[in-house]
């Protein structure tokens, strides 16, 4: 077991959220190029969650990842808000999203926190969305309102 102290969830639920993030990278992650597996999980404002996994293509460029994935799921089931999101990698330490993936989770969760998980879980940090992208451009730059649910 390793130590949450995060408001955000209960020693529980941050116990759930780092099982489920590695099972995802696990068992769902489609990376025969790269060989390497990234799982992610979300929680969304109506407290319901998603996980997914990096998708690779023959074509490389096409391929998407983890955090896209998994948000798109959301999305696409209706839920645009997210609570938190988490990610792990294939490594010794834990991964941080890429910057595409930066840009994607501002536009549905601008402040989100990030769990980042290293490949057998032991190890994990916490960043909040606006520290890994700071002045970022979204919705209300086109005076759009961000989705409230
Ligand atoms: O945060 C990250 C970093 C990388 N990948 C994927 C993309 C590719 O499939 C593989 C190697 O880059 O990992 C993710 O899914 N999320
Ligand atoms: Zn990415």
């Amino acid at each position: 077991m390793i130590h949450n102290d995060h408001e955000e969830l209960s020693n529980e639920e941050f116990q759930s959220l780092r099982e489920s993030c590695l099972k995802a990278a696990r068992n769902s992650a489609y990376c025969p190029y790269s060989k390497f597996r990234v799982g992610c999980v979300l929680e969304t404002s109506t407290g319901k969650r998603f996980t997914g996994a990096n998708v690779e293509n023959a074509s490389y460029g096409a391929g998407i990842c983890a955090e896209r994935a998994t948000i798109t799921k959301a999305v696409t089931e209706g839920h645009k808000k997210l609570k938190l999101i988490a990610i792990s990698g294939d490594s010794e330490e834990p991964i941080s999203p890429c910057g595409i993936c930066r840009q994607f989770i501002r536009e549905f969760g601008p402040n989100v926190p990030v769990f980042m998980f290293n490949s057998d879980g032991s190890k994990f940090i916490k960043v909040f969305l606006q520290d890994l992208l700071p002045l970022s451009f979204g919705p209300e730059n086109l005076g759009i309102e961000p989705a409230l649910q």
